[in-house]
C-alpha cells in the first residue's frame, strides 16, 4: 500500500515521542492533524499561529530529520493553520472561525495558499504555505491622527499612542490603557493608534472591538461550545484594542477569557490597548489579576480640552468642511462650551445648521442665541423624576421602592443619592425634591447630601457609585 499523510505522520510521531519529554510531546504534537501528502510534501494542521511558532523554534531540526526518514531529502513541509481543533475534512485551506466572530468581525478569508515553487523556497525544507488570516480591523478611518487636535490635556496619551503605533509591543507601554471622561477622544485616540500601526506595519493583524462586542461574542462562543475557539482567534492578534473595558465590570466569565488572552499576548510581545472611562483602580466588579495588569504598561488620561485646544479643535473642524465662520464665533463657543469634545462639536453643528436652514449668516448674536438653546436643551431633561429613573437603572431598583417608604439599606441608598443629584442638578428647593422623592421632609434631604459627601470621602465603592452617576447625568 502507497504512503498516506496518516501513514507518514504516524512514523514521524514514533520518531518524535522517541526523542522528546512525554509532556512536551503531548502538548506539541497529539493536536497536529496530518492533512495531505502530496508527492514529498506533507501537509499539516496546527491549532494556532503560537503554535506554529513554538514548533518553528523548538522542533523544527526533529521534524526535518523525521520527515526526511520518511519522504528522502526533498521531503518538505506546509502548515495549515485551522482554528477549530476538529478538522472538517472537506478543505484543508479552510480557516474555521467560530461562528460568532464569522458573522459579527466579519473575520475574512484566508490568503490562497501559495504555489509552491522549489525554486523560490529560500528554506529548503518549509514551504511558505502557511496561510495568514486576514481580518477586518474595524477601524474606522475618519479617527485618525491627522483629525486628533494635540493640546495640553491629551498630550501623555497622544505621543505614547503615537510610540505605540511605531513600534507595537516594543515599547513598555504594553498595555497602553487610556481614560477620561465622556466624549473626550478615548474611541477617537484609539482607532488612530490602530491606523498608523497598521500603516507602519502592514503585516500585522490589527483588531478593535469594543467591549460589549466582545462580551457578546464570548456569550455567543460559550453557547455553541466554541470558547477555546474565541480565545485562539484572539490570542492571533498582534495588535488588539479594546475600547470601553469598564465595561468589563461584573462579567466574571468574559473577565476570564479575557484574561487568558491578555497574558498569552503580552507573553509573546503582541500589543494591547485598552480603554476605561476611569483609571483601572476605580474599574469596579474587576478581577484584581486584571486590574494589576493594566498597570503594567503605561496608564494615560485625558482630561477635559482646555481653552487653547477646544479653539483648535473648532478652527480645524470649520477648516475641513470648508465652512467660513468669524474667530469671534469660534472664540465664544470655545469659551462656553467646556465639558467635552462632542459636545462642543454638536454646538458648533447646530449654530451651522440654524444658520443653514434659515439662510443666515454665521455671526455672533446668532452664536449667541443658539448656544443659549443648545446649553438649554442639553440641560433641560434633567428633571428630578430623570434622575430618580436613572438612579433606579444604575441600581436595578424599581422606581416604585425609591419612591417608597421602604428602609432597605439599598434602597435608602439610592433614594439619597437621587435626593443629592436632584439637589445638585435642579433648582428644586429642599422640600420640593423631598416631596417628589418618597414624601419625605426637606431635613431629611439635606441629611440625605451631607450622607453621600462624607460616605464619598470615606468609602471608595460608593465614591465610585457617585462619580459614574454623576458621569451619566452630565452627558444628558
Ligand atoms: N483631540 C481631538 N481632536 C479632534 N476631535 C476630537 C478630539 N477628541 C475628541 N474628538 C472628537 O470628539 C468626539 C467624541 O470623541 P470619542 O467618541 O473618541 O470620545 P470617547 O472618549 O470615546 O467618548 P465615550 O466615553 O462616550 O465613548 C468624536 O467625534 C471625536 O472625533
Amino acid at each position: 500500500m502507497g504512503k498516506t499523510a496518516g501513514s507518514v505522520w504516524e512514523n514521524c510521531l514514533k520518531f518524535v515521542e522517541d526523542n522528546i519529554q512525554e509532556q512536551a510531546f503531548k502538548t506539541w504534537f497529539s493536536p497536529i492533524r496530518p492533512i495531505k501528502l502530496n508527492e514529498n510534501i506533507l501537509t499539516i494542521q496546527v491549532p494556532s499561529k503560537f503554535f506554529y511558532e513554538w514548533l518553528e523554534e523548538h522542533y523544527i531540526k526533529l521534524l526535518k530529520i523525521a520527515l526526511q526518514k520518511e519522504l528522502g531529502k526533498e521531503a518538505k513541509l506546509v502548515y495549515s493553520i485551522v482554528m477549530d481543533q476538529k478538522y472538517s475534512g472537506k478543505d484543508p485551506y479552510t480557516v474555521k472561525i467560530p461562528s460568532s466572530n464569522r458573522e459579527k468581525v466579519q473575520l475574512q478569508e484566508i490568503d490562497a495558499p501559495m504555489p509552491i515553487d522549489s525554486k523560490k523556497v529560500k528554506n529548503p525544507f518549509i514551504i511558505p504555505g502557511l496561510q495568514k488570516i486576514k481580518i477586518d480591523s474595524q477601524l474606522n478611518t475618519s479617527n485618525n491622527f491627522n483629525n486628533f487636535i494635540e493640546g495640553e490635556t491629551n498630550r501623555l496619551a497622544r505621543s505614547a499612542g503615537k510610540a505605540v503605533a511605531k513600534r507595537p509591543g516594543g515599547t513598555s507601554f504594553n498595555p497602553l490603557f487610556i481614560y477620561g471622561g465622556v466624549g473626550l477622544g478615548k474611541t477617537h485616540l484609539a482607532h488612530a493608534i490602530g491606523l498608523e500601526a497598521k500603516e507602519n506595519h502592514p503585516d500585522k493583524t490589527v483588531l478593535y472591538v469594543s467591549t460589549e462586542k466582545f462580551t457578546q461574542q464570548f456569550i455567543d462562543a460559550v453557547q455553541s461550545n466554541n470558547r477555546n475557539d474565541f480565545i485562539h482567534f484572539y490570542q492571533m492578534i498582534d495588535i488588539l484594542i479594546i475600547d470601553d473595558v469598564q465595561f468589563l465590570s461584573g462579567k466574571k466569565g468574559t473577565q476570564e477569557a479575557f484574561f487568558h488572552i491578555f497574558n498569552h499576548l503580552h507573553q509573546k510581545g503582541n500589543q494591547i490597548i485598552l480603554t476605561s472611562d476611569k483609571p483601572p483602580v476605580d474599574i469596579q466588579d474587576m478581577e484584581q489579576r486584571l486590574i494589576s495588569r493594566f498597570k503594567w504598561g503605561l496608564s494615560a488620561d485625558l482630561q477635559a480640552p482646555d481653552y487653547e485646544t477646544r479653539f483648535a479643535i473648532l478652527k480645524h473642524k470649520v477648516e475641513k468642511d470648508g465652512i467660513e465662520i468669524p474667530e469671534e464665533v469660534i472664540d465664544h463657543i470655545a469659551k462656553n462650551i467646556k465639558s467635552n469634545v462632542r459636545e462642543l462639536e454638536g454646538s458648533l453643528n447646530s449654530i451651522i445648521a440654524q444658520a443653514t436652514l434659515n439662510k443666515k449668516e454665521i455671526t455672533l448674536e446668532l452664536t449667541q442665541k443658539t448656544l443659549a438653546n443648545f446649553i438649554n436643551n442639553t440641560r433641560k431633561e434633567i428633571s428630578i423624576d430623570y434622575i430618580q429613573r436613572l438612579v433606579s437603572d444604575y441600581f436595578k431598583i424599581p422606581f416604585d421602592q425609591i419612591q417608597s417608604k421602604t428602609r432597605k439599606r439599598d434602597v435608602v441608598q439610592a433614594r439619597q443619592l437621587a435626593m443629592y443629584f436632584a439637589k445638585k442638578y435642579t433648582k428644586a428647593s429642599l422640600s420640593s425634591i423631598g416631596s417628589q422623592i418618597g414624601n419625605r421632609d426637606h431635613a431629611t434631604v439635606l441629611h440625605a447630601c451631607k450622607t453621600v459627601k462624607n460616605l464619598s470621602e470615606t468609602d471608595k465603592v460608593f465614591r465610585g457609585y457617585v462619580e459614574d452617576l454623576n458621569r451619566k447625568i452630565s452627558v444628558e
